[in-house]
C-alpha cells in the first residue's frame, strides 16, 4: 500500500511519521513545494526507523508528482496555517488555489486514490477538492472531527481524572466555532457523561472544544500539528486496513439530516472504499438547531469559494 502526504510542514510531516512508525503502509511519499523540505523530513523519519523499529519506507520529493503515482490514499495538508487573530476562513483565498493545483496533480497520477483534506478552512477545502477532482463523495473527505472529538475527550478525561481511552464521543458540524459536540452521545466506559459531571463543567468543556484550535494558535503563534497529524493518519489506517471504524468525518451531505449539497462533519463508517456509510443520528431540537447554524456558516464560506472559482 502506498500513501502520499502533500505538504511536509508541521501537520504533513507528523502524519507521515505516524504512518511510518505504526507501519500503516509500506511506502509513504511526502511532497512539498519547498525544495529539499520533503526530502529532508522523509530522510529524518527513515533514519528513525532503527530506533522506533519499523520498516515503512518514507520518500520525499519537491513537486515531482510522478513519484506519487498509484497512491491508494492521498492526504493534502499543503497550505497556510493561521496566525493569532485570524480565523480559519481568512485562509480561503490562498489555500483554495493551493488545494486546487495540488488536487489536479494528485489525481493525474493517482486517479483511483481516496483523498483526505486537512488544509483549512477544512469543510470548504474539501468542497474545493471535490470540485477539482469530481470524485464521488465516498472518495473525497475532510479530517477535522477526529481532532475536535479528541480535544473534547481529552478535556473530559482531565476533568474526570480518568483515562482518555474510556471516553467515547460524537461531534458534528463544520470545523469552526459552530461545531456541535454532543454530550447526549458521550459516554465514559458506557456510562452517560451527564451522570458523572455537572452541567456547568460540561458546558465549559464544550465551549473550550469549540475554540480548541484557537487556544493552541494563541499559545504557539501557529496552529496545532501533533493531534491533527495523528488524526489524519488514523483515517488512512481505517481505509487501508478496511477497519470500518466509526469517525466523524467531513463529507458532502446528500439529504442526510435534511441537508443537501453541503460539506459537514458527521459520523461515518470508514473502510476500503472510503466513506462506506453516513450514519444518521437522531438529533433533538436543540442539537438540530446547532447543526443548522453550523451548516449556515459553512454555506456562507462555500459561496465565497464559488465566487473565487468563477473569477
Ligand atoms: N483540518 C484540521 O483539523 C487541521 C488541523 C491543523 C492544521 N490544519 C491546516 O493544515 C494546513 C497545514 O498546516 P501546517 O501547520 O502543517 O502548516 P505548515 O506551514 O507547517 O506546512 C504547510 C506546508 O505546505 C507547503 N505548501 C504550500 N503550498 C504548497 C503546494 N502548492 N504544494 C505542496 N506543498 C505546499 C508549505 O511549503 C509547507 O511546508 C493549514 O491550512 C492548517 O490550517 C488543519
Ligand atoms: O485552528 C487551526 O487553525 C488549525 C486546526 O484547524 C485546528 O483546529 O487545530
Amino acid at each position: 500500500m502506498k500513501v502520499t502526504v502533500v505538504g511536509a510542514g508541521n501537520v504533513g510531516a507528523t502524519c507521515a511519521d505516524v504512518l511510518a512508525y505504526r507501519e500503516v503502509v509500506n511506502e509513504v511519499i511526502l511532497v512539498d513545494i519547498k525544495e529539499g523540505l520533503a526530502e529532508g523530513k522523509a530522510l529524518d523519519i527513515w533514519e528513525k526507523a532503527p530506533i522506533n523499529v519499523y520498516d515503512t519506507r518514507t520518500v520525499g520529493v519537491s513537486n515531482d508528482y510522478s513519484k506519487t503515482a498509484g497512491s491508494d490514499v492521498v492526504v493534502i495538508t499543503s497550505g497556510l496555517p493561521r496566525k493569532p487573530g485570524m480565523s480559519r476562513d481568512d485562509l480561503i483565498e490562498t489555500n483554495a488555489g493551493i488545494v486546487k493545483s495540488v488536487t489536479e496533480n494528485v489525481i493525474k497520477y493517482s486517479p483511483e486514490a481516496i483523498v483526505i483534506i486537512v488544509s483549512n478552512p477544512l469543510d470548504v477545502m474539501t468542497y474545493q477538492a471535490h470540485l477539482t477532482s469530481k470524485f464521488p463523495r465516498s472518495k473525497v473527505m475532510g479530517m477535522a472531527g477526529i481532532l475536535d472529538t479528541a480535544r473534547y475527550r481529552a478535556f473530559l478525561a482531565e476533568a474526570l481524572n480518568v483515562s482518555p481511552k474510556e471516553i467515547q464521543a460524537v461531534l458534528m458540524g463544520g470545523h469552526g466555532d459552530t461545531m456541535v459536540p454532543l454530550p447526549r452521545y458521550t459516554t465514559v466506559a458506557g456510562i452517560p457523561v451527564t451522570e458523572l459531571i455537572d452541567s456547568e463543567k460540561l458546558d465549559a468543556i464544550v465551549q473550550r472544544t469549540k475554540t480548541g484550535g484557537g487556544e493552541l494558535v494563541k499559545l504557539m503563534g501557529t496552529s496545532a500539528w501533533y493531534a491533527p497529524g495523528a488524526a489524519a493518519a488514523q483515517m488512512v489506517e481505517a481505509i487501508v486496513k478496511d477497519q470500518r471504524r466509526v469517525f466523524p468525518v467531513c463529507v458532502k451531505l446528500e439529504g442526510e439530516y435534511g441537508i443537501d449539497n453541503c460539506y459537514l462533519g458527521v459520523p461515518v463508517i470508514l473502510g476500503k472504499n472510503g466513506i462506506e456509510k453516513v450514519i444518521e443520528l437522531e438529533l433533538n431540537e436543540d442539537e438540530m438547531a446547532m447543526l443548522k447554524e453550523s451548516e449556515g456558516h459553512v454555506r456562507e464560506v462555500m459561496s465565497v469559494l464559488d465566487k473565487l472559482n468563477n473569477k
